[in-house]
């Protein structure tokens, strides 16, 4: 087996999930700019309309004419407010779904991704960062695509403000332009510093998620232990961060905003004197001057950039964090088949880690087709983890793990889940009812195989005591911890396949359950091959062989009653 088996996906940068973000709503986002463009038209040409009004009313005033002219015009401002206020109500609409629809994509696509990494995204991630990382940070990274077409439209008003001015007079832009390289130093110093502390903000808030999850999944060892202040301590260690973090960026955001309009009277004022004497030069009229100060106030629209420069800035980095998601490999699969009949496990010179310690080193097994093999040893010697490569919920770092001769990841994903079946200690109830639970999987097994292997699992007897049965949500059934674990078995018995892996699956059970399932389980699944993880000499002693694993090792392989003659082996079952 080839050690690296994982598939790496394109380098992490925000740049990278948004460009594709952008793609998928490229046509909304086109309609969305063209509506900001046309909004800003609008803006633009009001003043001008404005000017003309005023100056028709002013010369119909002075030559008893010109009715008709000021009438025209102010329709004229009128139809421009009317289309502004249309273009605003049509942006508001366009941009919250489009936010909405790529904020569902993100989701989407880092979901599909968790999934499909498998159990490694949750050894890297905790999962309550994770959650936060796919609402939080999704919405935010989200609203990039109508944030940077809304932006792009923003920065036309401004600069078709310049450009009018520069058309009413050249000197009414040079007052502009002169005093802009501010107000372009102030929005350069607001990217950079928010950009840091959104960051630093985003990544406390995931870490508090995570230790909040954990607390919630321990919360019945937390009130056994009464840690409850301790641990709300513990959950909410770095909250003074988030909230320096917090108020260092609305301190940022408010100096820029309170910088920039600071800033824009001072350029308005200046471009107002400019248009003042060049009336008084009646190289404008009356209107211009009007005109000119309106523009002057449009091409300053400076507090609207950093609004929108927040969001994107705050987009950024929570797309950077749900790259750092993506970035974790894909498992790859295959595309081989196994041969017609078989079940023959074979692990060669298996190395694997965990948490940067070697945990299996060097590992020889074999289950021969047919077999049932138990695998025991101490607490932490590894067995777990030879279980998930066994099934191939995990890899190793070295060595071969095959069935009937084919590399496990050789195998196409429908094949090794067709032939491999998992039964836990801590099953997941994922289906909507119990017998959605039992036939969780895809190809879903016919009713009658689901009532059989309940059966067989003697989970039939709780679930039949129940007023709805197979039908009960599975959040609404009353379950024990042994009850769940042979729902957890009866899913396991319920699909075929040719290779059966039970992780510590009836460490749950009373004696006698275990034994009557143990019983089923042969009798049920004679053609299959089977490797228990097991903690009872008496599952041990049910099967052909035991492999005894200690420190990372296989200590020794032989029978129950062979190996019991050591001291040391009756130990790992504390006789
Ligand atoms: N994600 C992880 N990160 C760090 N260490 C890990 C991780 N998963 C497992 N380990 C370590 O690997 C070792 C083997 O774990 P494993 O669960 O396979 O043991 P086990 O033999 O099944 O134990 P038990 O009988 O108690 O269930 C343990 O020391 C455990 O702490």
């Amino acid at each position: 087996m080839a050690t690296t088996t994982t598939r790496p996906e394109q380098p992490a940068t925000s740049a990278h999930l948004l460009g594709a973000a952008t793609r998928y709503s490229a046509a909304r986002c086109t309609v969305l700019a063209l509506c900001a463009v046309a909004g800003s038209g609008a803006a633009l040409l009001l003043p001008l309309a404005i000017g003309r009004a005023l100056d028709a009313v002013l010369t119909g005033h002075l030559t008893g004419r010109g009715d008709t002219d000021a009438t025209r015009w102010i329709l004229a401002c009128a139809a421009l407010i009317a289309a502004s206020a249309l273009l605003d109500a049509l942006d508001g609409v366009l941009t919250g779904t489009t936010n909405a629809r790529t904020t569902a994509w993100l989701r989407g696509r880092v979901v599909r991704h968790v999934l499909a990494v498998g159990p490694r995204t949750t050894a890297r991630f905790a999962p309550g960062d994770l959650v936060a990382r796919l609402i939080d940070n999704a919405a935010h990274a989200g609203i990039a695509p109508a944030t940077a077409a809304a932006l792009l439209a923003a920065l036309v008003t401004p600069v078709g403000a310049v450009v009018a001015l520069a058309l009413i007079d050249g000197w009414l832009a040079v007052a502009f332009v002169a005093g802009a390289p501010v107000l372009f130093f102030l929005l350069r110093a607001f990217v950079r510093v928010s950009s840091d502390c959104v960051a630093r903000y985003q990544q406390v808030q995931g870490d508090i998620a995570g230790r909040l999850s954990e607390a919630i999944g321990g919360a019945r060892t937390i009130a056994a232990a009464h840690t409850e202040d301790k641990e709300a301590a513990r959950v909410l260690r770095t909250l003074p961060e988030l909230s320096r973090q917090g108020h260092r960026m609305w301190r940022v955001q408010g100096r820029s905003q309170a910088q920039a309009v600071a800033v824009a009277p001072l350029l308005q004022i200046a471009v107002a004197a400019v248009a003042g004497h060049l009336v008084l030069q009646e190289r404008i009229s009356v209107g211009d001057l009007l005109a000119a100060s309106r523009y002057a106030v449009l091409a300053t629209g400076v507090g609207m950039l950093v609004g929108q420069l927040g969001g994107l800035v705050r987009a950024r980095a929570a797309a950077r964090r749900l790259e750092e998601v993506l970035a974790e490999p894909e498992t790859v699969h295959g595309t081989r088949g196994l041969p017609p009949a078989g079940g023959r496990l074979e692990l060669r010179g298996v190395r694997a880690s965990r948490g940067g310690r070697t945990v299996l080193d060097g590992v020889d097994l074999t289950v021969p087709a047919g077999s049932t093999v138990a695998v025991v040893g101490r607490s932490g010697a590894g067995k777990s983890l030879l279980a998930a490569l066994a099934g191939r919920l995990a890899d190793p770092d070295e060595g071969d793990v095959a069935l009937d001769g084919v590399p496990l990841d050789s195998l196409s994903r429908e094949e090794l889940r067709r032939e491999v079946g998992y039964a836990f200690e801590r099953p997941a109830l994922l289906g909507a009812t119990l017998e959605g639970t039992i036939g969780f999987g895809a190809p879903r097994p016919a009713p009658e195989r689901v009532r059989e292997a309940a059966r067989a699992a003697r989970a039939d007897p709780f679930i039949t005591r129940l007023p709805d049965g197979y039908a009960t949500p599975c959040a609404e059934a009353p379950l024990s911890g042994g009850e769940a674990q042979r729902l957890g078995l009866a899913r396991a018995f319920a699909r075929g396949g040719r290779f059966l892996i039970l992780d510590d699956a009836m460490s749950s059970l009373d004696t006698v359950t275990e034994h009557h399932i143990a019983e089923a389980l042969l009798r049920h699944t004679p053609h299959r091959s089977r490797l228990i993880i097991a903690h009872r000499a008496a599952t041990a002693a049910r099967a052909d062989t035991v492999a005894w694993l200690h420190e990372g090792r296989i200590r020794a392989v032989g029978t129950h009653a062979e190996l019991w003659q050591r001291a040391e082996y009756r130990q790992v079952f504390g006789s």
